[in-house]
């Protein structure tokens, strides 16, 4: 488990291109070291700026997409191709542009025709099982898992005070969201702490108390961010007003 570091960024555009530049570095830098990169998407108005901001980088054509995976943390399950939908979103922003291999790009299930989002939570577990390294546990290896942060402290799908905490499966079905849609399909936090790199991205004024809870050591229960980490790294990505209450002892990385 890594301990956190903190990097503030003085605005949220400020804070999105640098989020967008480190992103582009650690792919670059895992298809150096493991001939491949994977990175696990969120949704959300800073996620999506993140993406814009990576699209518009020119270096962003140094990275060999097509050697990509693109795994979601979370989705709202919500029918293929609407627009509120973290996959939708993604691709208009970012995956659209770049020379994605289409069998890499692994969106969580939509809600068409019916499904039952504990059964889609089910055939996502399945797919990331089925990209397990062999001989490893369930799961794929995440290079980098981005996450948002809610006013509440959630990231992903997992909200303060959900059963969600005490799914033992890697992925599951979330309804009563307090944040729209109503149901949402989530990967847990054990399964988001299998990441390498775990970065938490938030920005505003409206974030600066879940983060200042968070980084002074409150629970993962009462604010899911609290309970996230990389297993190389843990990294709070901030601008100057999500900020404000992180706590004296974090080093400020630039
Ligand atoms: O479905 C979603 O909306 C995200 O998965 C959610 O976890 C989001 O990342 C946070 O709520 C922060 O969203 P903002 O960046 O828009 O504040």
């Amino acid at each position: 488990m890594s301990e956190a570091s903190v990097a503030v960024h003085a605005d949220a555009d400020l804070l999105a291109q640098a989020v967008a530049a480190r992103l582009v570095v650690r792919l670059l830098d895992a298809q150096a070291a493991r001939g491949q990169a994977s990175v696990v998407l969120t949704g959300g108005r800073i996620a999506a700026a993140v993406y814009r901001a990576v699209a518009a980088l020119p270096a962003r054509d140094a990275v060999d997409w097509s050697r990509v995976d693109v795994w979601w943390g979370d989705e709202r399950f919500l029918p293929a191709g609407d627009p509120e939908r973290n996959e939708t979103q993604a691709r208009a922003a970012l995956l659209d542009a770049v020379p994605v291999d289409p069998d890499r790009i692994h969106p969580m299930p939509a809600s068409d025709g019916g499904a039952d989002p504990e059964e889609a939570a089910a055939r996502y577990a399945a797919e990331l099982a089925r990209a397990a390294r062999p001989g490893t546990a369930a799961l794929p290896h995440f290079d980098v898992l981005m996450l948002g942060v809610g006013e509440d402290g959630h990231v992903a799908s997992v909200f303060p005070e959900h059963p969600v905490h005490y799914e033992n499966r890697p992925v599951s079905a979330v309804r009563g969201s307090p944040k729209p849609p109503p149901v949402r399909i989530t990967l847990t936090l054990p399964t988001i702490n299998t990441a390498e790199e775990v970065w938490l991205v938030a920005g505003g004024a409206d974030k600066a108390h879940a983060v200042g809870m968070a980084l002074a050591g409150a629970g993962p229960v009462q604010i899911p961010a609290a309970g996230v980490h990389g297993t190389g790294r843990t990294l709070w990505l901030l601008d100057r007003a999500a900020a404000a209450s992180v706590p004296a002892r974090f080093r400020s990385l630039r």
